[in-house]
């Protein structure tokens, strides 16, 4: 792959093709959403007249509220084998997956890495697994966990959090993710369990999805906001934002917490990112469990992002079953060099 070619010298026309995947996960993720036992996705390549080839990937989340992975199949059907800026341009914004992976596919492999390395959250499992894998990380070197809530009871799961507590090392931090389970009474008391506890932030404690009407929304966002504003925890919203539309309406009504950004759903990736930029904005960057293809174009921007440089949401891998589909095994630091070196077009290769 040449990604070394500038855009500019790029012709304005590209030869498009797309490969969807379902990759079986070494063990499934548990979340407030159920089990996820496999990723399915969508790789795309992009070769100019000049030669030049770039890759992309969609990787949709739809309970999030992305499109779905036959809609991208549907999308690059409809696009056809000749593409143009033109016709990219005009992409429904709800195809904001596919946009993301065709803009990424097309842009050059701009320098500019702001860091050397930077420090990555360790995921836990969900339940009382927390416990051995937070022992086990920390020992490895790991000060940064995020522990999946709101999948079990909630009493019996505020009760896990002081043992994990206890087992953390001195200065250590832990990320609280519902994933929108809780209802704001819920949220309430974990958030007064929180306040005196070594809790970073609470991530997406409520949320609506868009099936469930604008009355339900409204109270989530009501929800997520009061409860920014009663308790000294900061909140995060990670489902909340799918898609730059999103990130500039939170931006808009002024919202001081975390921004859980997944590069994979934002759509317009450098357009969100600028706006989350210019309000100086406090931004996790997360994995939305892409392969490497994904995963790369999200970790440029988090190696790139000028902010506060926050332990990465990527503390996720080996994930996949076959290991091709991996980035760099999960370790308290990732390099600019690891993301560096991932290359999409192994990956491509190996769905032929
Ligand atoms: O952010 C992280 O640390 C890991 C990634 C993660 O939790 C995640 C991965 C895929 C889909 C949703 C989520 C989530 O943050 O809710
Ligand atoms: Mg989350």
């Amino acid at each position: 792959m040449d990604t070394k070619k500038h855009e500019c010298e790029r012709g304005e026309s590209y030869r498009l093709a797309w490969r969807r995947y379902r990759l079986p996960m070494r063990v499934s993720v548990r979340t407030a959403h159920g089990v996820w036992a496999e990723r399915e996705g969508v790789i795309v390549r992009l070769e100019d007249d000049a030669g030049n080839v770039g890759y992309g990937e969609a990787a949709p989340i739809p309970w999030f509220g992305t499109e779905t992975v036959e809609d991208i199949e549907a999308g690059c059907a409809a696009l056809g084998e000749r593409v143009t800026r033109e016709t990219l341009g005009a992409l429904p914004v709800r195809l904001g997956c596919l946009r993301g992976a065709l803009a990424a596919a097309r842009a050059a492999d701009a320098d500019g890495m702001k860091h050397d390395y930077l420090r990555v959250a360790a995921l836990l499992p969900a339940g009382e697994a927390a416990r051995a894998v937070l022992v086990e990380q920390a020992e490895a070197g790991f000060r940064v966990f995020k522990w999946k809530v709101g999948v079990a009871d909630a009493r019996a799961e505020m009760g896990q959090l002081d043992e994990l507590c206890g087992e953390m090392p001195e200065g250590a931090r832990l990320r609280l993710d519902a994933n929108g389970a809780w209802d704001r009474r819920t949220a309430e008391r974990w958030l007064a369990l929180c306040a005196e506890r070594p809790v970073e932030f609470v991530e997406q404690p409520c949320f609506a999805a868009a099936g469930e009407g604008e009355t339900a929304q409204r109270r989530a966002e009501d929800a997520l906001r009061g409860l920014a504003e009663d308790y000294p925890t900061p909140i995060a919203l990670d489902e909340s934002l799918v898609g730059a539309g999103d990130v500039a309406r939170w931006l808009g009504a002024g919202w001081r917490g975390v921004f859980v950004v997944k590069p994979s759903l934002l759509g317009e990736v450098r357009k969100a990112l600028d706006a989350l930029s210019a309000a100086k904005a406090s931004v996790v960057f997360s994995s939305a469990l892409e392969t490497a293809v994904g995963a790369r174009m999200a970790l440029e921007c988090a190696f790139r992002w000028e902010g506060e440089a926050r332990a990465l949401g990527f503390g996720v891998w080996p994930l996949f079953a076959d290991r091709r589909f991996d980035g760099p095994p999960a370790a308290p630091f990732m390099r600019a060099e690891d993301v560096a070196r991932l290359n999409p077009e192994t990956i491509w290769n190996a769905l032929s």
